[in-house]
């Protein structure tokens, strides 16, 4: 307990990069309770701590569809702007204390019409809570970054509008798209239109795959849907034979299919959510996890939440995790940050400054400090 207590510290005082965090998986639980009592949604407990515990347990429960479920919870208190823009402006704030420099915060806005909003409000409404979290955590010390990916879902057949309403607050906020949801059953190319739409703008795209699906939908979201990342893609280890010992230069022993090997050596960045794989089936265990293999195979990997509320998680504690778990060191930990940076749909400049500025000297010092 000690150990990981330490090492969470270490790891919260470092700069970090969040690239896969979901805003409607990441509530304060007094918050949930607050806008509860005020719209009159029913919760499973209106005791702040008891619900924490029940959205953790409740999401531990095997497979993706049952831990999207609990989310009929979260969606029911972001159906009004003050609340959306509340919403938006805590999950700014958290991040900025966990020591995250740089975040890019997804949703579904067609999830966000229950009480009248239109598309375009709930954007808005968002990127103005974003804009209010930013200036907040300047004041208090904590500076952040955040940019918004406008989710569809892929169950839906609102990828083409959804997409259009990315474009339209391209330049006010909304940097990337993606679609989540329900894998298994619903492709990417379910909204090819979409995509090609997006990328006939230059507009980037990151995709929802192979978590709960295999690598026919990571091939599909790359090859098809000309995702610039991928969300999770963790069972592109299906694609992986582990041998025995290492190479001459340290790379463990492997044979790569084609997709894995596409994946590896064209650098696509895996945003990579241990804890969440593991309350969804997807991994047995943070030790276990297939990111490390990965990362030691030299693929380009992003550590994330997913949705911190639901996997009572941090960045941070998913680094601590890493560390006190499955071996990792400071450097790999810096090095995940800066391919998370590479990867962010920052602009070139901004990352140059984040990396050069904030986020080197930093790890060199900790690394110093710790040699
Ligand atoms: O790990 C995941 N896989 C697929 N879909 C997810 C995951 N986490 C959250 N969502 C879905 O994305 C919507 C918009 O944020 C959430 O409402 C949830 O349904
Ligand atoms: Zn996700």
């Amino acid at each position: 307990m000690s150990e990981t207590t330490s090492t969470i510290d270490r790891i919260r005082a470092l700069p970090k990069v969040s690239l896969h965090d979901h805003l409607d998986g990441g509530l304060r639980p007094a918050t949930i309770v607050e806008i509860a009592a005020a719209n009159g949604h029913r919760l499973p407990t209106t005791d702040p701590e008891e619900l924490r515990a029940w959205f953790r347990d409740a999401a531990d429960s095997g497979t993706l569809v049952r831990y999207l479920e609990t989310f009929d919870h979260t969606i029911a208190v972001m159906q009004d702007r003050e609340s959306l823009a509340r919403v938006a402006t805590e999950a700014v704030l958290d991040l900025a204390a966990d020591g995250v420099v740089y975040g890019e915060l997804r949703y579904a806005p067609e999830q966000h019409l229950q009480q009248g909003l239109t598309l375009d409000e709930v954007v808005v409404a968002v990127e103005e809570g974003m804009r209010r979290g930013e200036q907040l955590a300047a004041e208090a010390g904590t500076p952040i970054k955040v940019g918004t990916l406008v989710t569809a879902m892929r169950h839906a057949d609102r990828g083409m509008e959804i997409a259009e309403l990315a474009l339209r607050h391209r330049d006010a906020g909304v940097v990337g798209f993606d679609i989540a949801g329900a894998e298994l059953g619903f492709p990417p190319s379910n909204h090819l239109a979409a995509f090609d739409r997006l990328h006939g703008d230059d507009f980037p795209v990151t995709i929802h795959a192979g978590e709960a699906d295999g690598l026919a939908s990571i091939a599909d979201a790359l090859h098809t849907c000309g995702a610039e990342r991928i969300g999770h893609g963790v069972r592109i280890v299906e694609d992986v034979q582990l041998g025995e010992g290492t190479d001459a230069h340290g790379l463990p022993n492997a044979t790569l299919g084609r997709l894995a090997t596409w994946v590896r050596d064209r650098g696509i960045v895996l945003e990579l959510c241990p804890s969440s794989n593991v309350q969804t089936g997807a991994a047995t265990s943070v030790a276990d996890h297939p990111i490390t293999v990965l990362k030691d195979l030299g693929f380009s990997i992003s550590v994330n939440t997913d949705n911190r509320l639901m996997s009572g998680t941090s960045l941070s504690r998913e680094f601590a995790l890493l560390v006190d778990e499955a071996g990792w060191d400071l450097a790999d930990v810096e090095r995940a940050t800066i391919t998370a940076l590479s990867a962010s749909f920052l602009p070139f400049p901004d990352r140059l400054a984040l990396a050069s500025d904030v986020i080197r000297p930093a790890y060199a010092s900790a690394l110093s400090a710790s040699a």
